[in-house]
């Protein structure tokens, strides 16, 4: 187990490509240690989650922190090197270098509405060849990977071969965690947003509704339930020690094919969670198979421990 700075030098010594992700993930590194920095300095704090006054392109409120996170990202990304960078924020393609091998894809800031509760939050990106252009399915990833701004400043990587768990220290240098991250097969808790329950399709209301029914229900078994809110931090609690988290397709107007985005939020975590030996579905497709068709696209979201992403899916057949 090594410090983030040797795994990128070793990576980079690999290709010319791998050169080029490594200089990705450590720009990255460094808006993600500017951005932790914002959120602990008490003058600067106080305003980053007013709203900006733009909706983005997802029609989700802008908030201040959303947008200087963004433009934190742009700028160590043009200095990478990156020929493309997909955001949540910005409603098409930002080109930055012409010549560049890579495409980064990013939400920013994950979990806006917890900006101002002193909740988790962070960032979530992707990275894919320029070759492949914008819409790439996710099994194109090189890299892929999400800090998490909460207790501690962390950071989940994977460059294609499992999954790195670092920790950020007092000079933004992510050390290791000395934590081989290997998500458990099987779980008893799950993550959903169960105020939406009654917009569910019948596959996750019988699903839920088993859990709910503990040992004496189909399942058979008792389920503890936990929600953040914050894609990062309820990603971050299964793979650490198993779970399962969905947010699936409902009734409600807009929901159809879920909430969270496909490009930059399910595929680099899909990806992450692959690598850690879980599984990442829409309730019948893998994740990484789904080939996007526009960048803000959504889709209906279920990872987690192998297993039970199994029952699920089962439920959905
Ligand atoms: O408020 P809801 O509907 O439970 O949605 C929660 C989900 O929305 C998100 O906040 C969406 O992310 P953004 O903050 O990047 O828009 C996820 O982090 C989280 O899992
Ligand atoms: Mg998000
Ligand atoms: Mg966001």
């Amino acid at each position: 187990m090594q410090d983030l700075d040797a795994v990128l030098k070793q990576h980079a010594a690999q290709s010319d490509i791998d050169a080029d992700v490594a200089r990705a993930v450590n720009g990255l590194a460094r808006a993600a240690a500017a951005i932790s920095k914002l959120i602990r300095t008490p003058d600067k704090a106080a305003n980053l989650g007013a709203i900006k006054g733009s909706a983005n392109a997802d029609g989700d409120d802008q908030k201040a922190l959303d947008v200087l996170a963004d433009d934190e990202i742009t700028a160590q990304l043009h200095t990478a090197g990156v020929a493309i960078y997909l955001s949540e924020e910005q409603d098409t393609p930002i080109p930055l270098h012409a010549d560049g091998t890579l495409i980064v894809a990013s939400d920013p800031l994950d979990g806006s509405s917890n900006i101002d509760t002193n909740v988790s939050i962070g960032t979530i990106f992707s990275i894919m060849p320029a070759a492949g252009g914008s819409l790439q399915c996710g099994r194109n990833q090189l890299a892929a990977g999400f800090f998490v701004y909460g207790p501690q400043t962390t950071l989940l990587l994977t460059l294609g071969d499992g999954v790195l768990a670092f920790q950020m220290d007092d000079d933004g240098f992510f050390c290791d965690m000395g934590w081989q991250v290997a998500m458990p097969a099987d779980t008893q808790e799950f993550g959903i947003n169960t105020s939406n329950q009654r917009h569910w399709h019948a596959p996750v209301k019988a699903y839920i509704d088993a859990c709910l029914d503990g040992r004496d229900g189909e399942l058979k078994r008792n389920y503890n339930m936990r929600w953040v809110g914050s894609l990062v931090a309820d990603a971050w609690r299964i793979f650490r020690r198993g779970g399962v988290f969905l947010y699936p397709a409902d009734c409600r107007d807009g929901y159809s094919q879920g909430r969270l985005r496909l490009v930059y939020e399910a595929n680099p975590v899909a990806m992450l969670v692959e690598q850690a030996g879980g599984k990442a579905t829409n309730g019948t497709d893998s994740i990484l198979d789904i080939q996007p068709q526009d960048l803000h696209e959504r889709v209906a979201f279920i990872f987690g421990s192998m297993n039970e992403v199994d029952v699920i899916i089962g439920y959905h057949s």
